[in-house]
């Protein structure tokens, strides 16, 4: 059943910024409690202020937290128990925080593809890992993962960038079958190029060739992508090309369940033994 956003804390890594700050204001609209995650202070502020706009009630709250999600895995820890002390439980994480450089494979410094793995990647593994022990004691979640177009097909200029957005997928679809038995959702969206400050300044860097690919198709606007991410976050739904793979997940979904049953059922008979 869908997640009702009223009340609910819903933290966004970078959502100071495009396509993280139109999540926030999204859910802001629907009444949701927000945690904002990035680094820059004066841009978190900024954001919180321009997303305080859209309130629809008194008593919701804007927390603005800064911090670097791809660093130390403890300290992103830290902040989300901050977070969950002042908001209380987190009900919906969206991992937004990203960044993109495109470059020739030969041309990228060895340091691009380490700092977007790291950022991309584990920037999206660390708020994950801090929130799910208690979404799945609560049996109640929602994980978002922003993936790319570039995170479906690997496109010329961007042997970094895609391969940290393939692997967030990877994560994503792995960690959807240890989670669906505790009632938490994850879901992934492959938004197209978007207007954002993070999409004016991959532009400095591209290729012609990618420029020219890219162009093929219309920028968006972050705040329709927002939209749709938000609305897949709440209702979640299969996608079409995924039903292929359907029958094997559903029989590798019964496996899971099994074992949590089984598993269930042994810590019982240790305590009664
Ligand atoms: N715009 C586009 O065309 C597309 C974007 N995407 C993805 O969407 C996400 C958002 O992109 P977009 O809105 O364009 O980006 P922006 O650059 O506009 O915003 C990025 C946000 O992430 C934060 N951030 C970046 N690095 C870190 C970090 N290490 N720790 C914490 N926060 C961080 C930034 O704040 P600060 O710098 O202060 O930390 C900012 O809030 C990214 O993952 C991107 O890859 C996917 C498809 C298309
Ligand atoms: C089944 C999938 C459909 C694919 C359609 C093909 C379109 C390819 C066009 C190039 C798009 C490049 C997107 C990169 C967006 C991005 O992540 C950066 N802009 C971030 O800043």
């Amino acid at each position: 059943k869908p997640l009702a956003l009223p009340g609910a804390h819903v933290v966004v890594t970078g959502g100071s910024s495009g396509i993280g700050k139109c999540i926030a204001i999204e859910c802001y609209k629907q009444g949701a409690f927000i945690t904002l995650v990035a680094r820059n202070e004066d841009k978190l502020l900024q954001a919180k202020k321009e997303i305080e706009k859209h309130s629809i009630n008194d008593k919701q709250v804007v927390l603005c937290i800064s911090v670097d999600v791809s660093q130390d895995y403890s300290q992103v820890e830290n902040v989300i128990k901050q977070a969950q002390e002042k908001l209380g439980p987190v009900d919906m994480l969206v991992n937004c925080a990203g960044m993109s450089l495109a470059g020739k494979f030969e041309d990228l410094e060895v340091s691009t593809f380490e700092r977007l793995m790291s950022v991309n990647y584990l920037g999206s593994v660390y708020p994950s890992r801090a929130v799910i022990t208690t979404m799945k004691e609560r049996r109640v979640g929602r994980i978002v993962f922003v993936s790319s177009q570039a995170g479906q097909l690997g496109l010329f200029g961007f042997t970094a960038y895609s391969s940290s957005k393939f692997a967030i997928r990877g994560l994503a679809e792995a960690l959807q079958m240890e989670v669906k038995p505790y009632n938490v959702y994850v879901t992934v969206a492959y938004p197209p190029d978007t207007d954002t400050p993070g999409f004016a300044e991959e532009n400095k860097t591209k290729p012609l060739e990618t420029r020219l690919i890219s162009e093929t198709t219309s920028v968006c606007k972050p705040e329709q992508v927002a939209k749709q991410i938000v609305k897949d976050a709440i209702v979640v739904t299969m996608g079409l090309f995924r039903t292929i793979a359907l029958f094997y997940l559903g029989s590798f979904d019964s496996i899971v369940r099994r074992c949590m049953v089984q598993r269930a059922k042994s810590e019982i008979a240790d305590k009664t033994a």
